[in-house]
């Protein structure tokens, strides 16, 4: 195209020309891009179409589906909770008219509960009315029978001071029994008995039914049935201690420094408990009887603690003691401190004679000094060592001798003092006659009889001082039995046969002074021999009988009951008591 005017064409059209085709050909160019650009982008787009498309049918159809299946759920839910609805109401009614029921039953026990309540509240007080009038007389009760007690307490105790001064007035003699528990030798069986027998023979039989009173219960098939009743002075039950036990004991311990001689016996069967009542429980080892424990002491050690605790409170050497210690074995008396040549103790024999005064007397017997409790007891367990001892059927140590322990007090009496009574006299002459009058400060621990007879009299003027003795005799006895029982044979029977005859021959003296015999067959025997001044009426007399309680040994518990009954009845006149001076520390 050319310009319009008086212009023709000129370069710079030219160039401007070619400058406007080659914008027009990029113009074009680039138009072709966009058209290129633009159909590609209109295919991208139809494909999101059909992807949009196709998105939104399958939208649709879930969306119908969806509608389809909650329309479904919907209708079915309905259902079964209307059918849900249904049974509720159902069991709401029935609940209800449960509930209904239940609070009428419930305010019917209401109230019957209620009037219960009520009436057990009204009993409750009548009760408790009555109780506390109960409670009244109980107490009431209570306070008389304490009063009662306490009456027959005194009235007891005043009635035992009677009867001891009875005993006292007619020289009885005093029996005390104590019956053991039952122990585990008591179940051995002996190879004389059935296993029937035996069963039958651990029953118990003898029983302490009150403090006086010991009753033999027993029935047995082919025999008499026995159902008897044993009085003595005291009766100690099986459970009752060493300390009770001695607790009776210890007055005669008074009397004895007051100037009585005093003799305590143990008598019973083997087992029976003698020797654990006289010494206390023997230790396996060396025999010897003291134990640890104090509380199981018996007689023998409690009886020289008091005294030399009496002694103690008196004037110091106004008392002195001497102590022998004798066995008698197979009816010969053994000196239990003699010693032999070399000075070893050994148990040498010795005799048993009549004084000129018809009084009991062992020539060179050993008496030794002892100036407390345990040097008594330290020569005590010496003799016991060489006492003889043997398992029987019974129990492992029974004792085969009777042993005889004698403390003898000798007290200085100043001539006003001396009682001048013949009895006295008689009694002067004898221990002047007798008895070292050597003071104890200056005297030999150890003498004999026969030494002290020869020994220089120092009281021969009336007002010196004399010297009174009385004495206490401990006898632990060997134990009665039938041979069966013990099981023994051989040298042992002998020894058996022995110990029976004794025990006869005391029970025969005794017999002999119950009826006032003019004779009386102390000599039958060295034990009667030996204990004749104790029996035979110058000492207070305790016989400690010793029972076992099981129906095995019933025979020879009756005939130790039968033996304590005896004695209990010989009469043998007042006691003669030397006069003694009121020795006391403040003198
Ligand atoms: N009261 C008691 N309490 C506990 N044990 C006891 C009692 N009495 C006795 N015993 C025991 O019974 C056994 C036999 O007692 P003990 O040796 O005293 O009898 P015994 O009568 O002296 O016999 P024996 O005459 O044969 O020497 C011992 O082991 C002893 O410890």
């Amino acid at each position: 195209m050319r310009p319009r005017g008086g212009f023709g064409p000129g370069p710079v059209w030219a160039q401007r020309v070619r400058q406007l085709e080659h914008r027009a050909r990029t113009q074009e160019e680039r138009i072709i891009v966009l058209e290129t650009e633009n159909a590609a982008l209109h295919l991208k787009l139809a494909a999101y179409q059909g992807w949009a498309g196709r998105g939104v049918n399958e939208i649709l159809q879930l969306y119908s589906s969806h509608g389809q299946q909650q329309k479904f759920q919907r209708s079915s839910v309905v259902i079964y909770l209307h059918e849900a609805m249904k049974s509720l109401k159902q069991d709401v009614k029935s609940l209800r008219s449960f509930a209904l029921e239940l609070s009428k039953d419930f305010q019917r026990q209401y109230k019957a509960c209620l009037y219960q309540v009520l009436t057990a509240v009204q009993g409750i007080q009548l009760q408790n009315e009555a109780m506390q009038m109960f409670q009244m007389k109980a107490f009431d009760l209570e306070q008389s029978l304490q009063e009662v007690t306490e009456r027959y307490e005194r009235e007891k105790q005043k009635r035992r001071a009677l009867h001891n001064s009875l005993v006292e007035l007619r020289g009885n003699i005093r029996v005390h029994c104590r019956i053991r528990p039952s122990l585990p030798f008591d179940h051995a069986a002996g190879h004389t008995i059935s296993q029937d027998r035996h069963r039958n023979s651990l029953e118990n039989v003898a029983y302490a039914i009150d403090d006086e009173t010991v009753l033999v219960k027993c029935s047995r098939p082919g025999h008499a049935p026995i159902n008897k009743t044993f009085q003595f002075e005291r009766v100690y039950s099986a459970t009752e201690s060493q300390d009770t036990v001695f607790a009776d004991v210890a007055p005669l311990l008074t009397s004895l420094l007051d100037g009585y001689n005093v003799c305590i016996m143990a008598y019973g069967q083997t087992g029976s408990g003698k020797t654990y009542t006289m010494l206390g429980p023997q230790l396996e080892e060396n025999l010897a009887f003291v134990s640890e424990d104090e509380s199981e002491l018996g007689i023998i050690p409690r009886a020289t603690q008091e005294l030399f605790r009496l002694i103690s409170e008196k004037p110091p050497g106004s008392y002195w003691v001497e102590v022998s210690v004798v066995e008698v074995y197979n009816n010969e008396v053994f000196d239990l401190l003699a010693k032999d040549s070399c000075g070893k103790a050994s148990g040498i024999r010795r005799d048993v004679v009549t004084t000129r005064e018809g009084k009991s007397d062992v020539p060179l017997l050993t008496y030794e000094t002892v100036a407390n409790a345990s040097e008594f007891l330290h020569l005590v367990i010496k003799g016991l060592q060489l006492r003889v001892r043997h398992p029987t059927l019974v129990h492992a140590h029974s004792s085969r001798s009777h042993l005889v322990v004698t403390l003898t007090i000798t007290t200085i009496v100043s001539g006003d003092n001396f009682g001048t009574s013949w009895e006295d006299e008689q009694i002067n002459q004898r221990l002047n006659k007798e008895v070292s009058c050597t003071y104890p400060q200056k005297r030999d621990s150890k003498s004999t009889s026969s030494s002290r007879a020869s020994s220089p009299t120092q009281l021969e003027a009336a007002e010196k001082p004399k010297q009174v003795k009385t004495r206490l005799q401990l006898v632990d006895l060997a134990g009665s039995e039938c041979v069966g029982m013990s099981g023994v044979t051989g040298a042992a029977l002998r020894e058996t046969s022995c110990i029976n005859r004794s025990l006869s021959a005391l029970a025969d003296v005794l017999g002999a002074i119950a009826e006032q015999r003019s004779h009386v067959p102390y000599r039958n025997s060295k034990l009667t021999h030996l204990l004749q001044d104790s029996v035979g009426g110058d000492a207070k007399l305790l016989v400690m009988l010793c029972i076992s309680p099981s129906q095995k040994y019933l025979t020879e518990s009756m005939q130790s009951l039968g033996f304590g009954t005896r004695a209990r009845q010989v009469q043998r006149g007042q006691i003669k008591k030397r006069n003694l001076p009121l020795l006391s520390k403040t003198k």
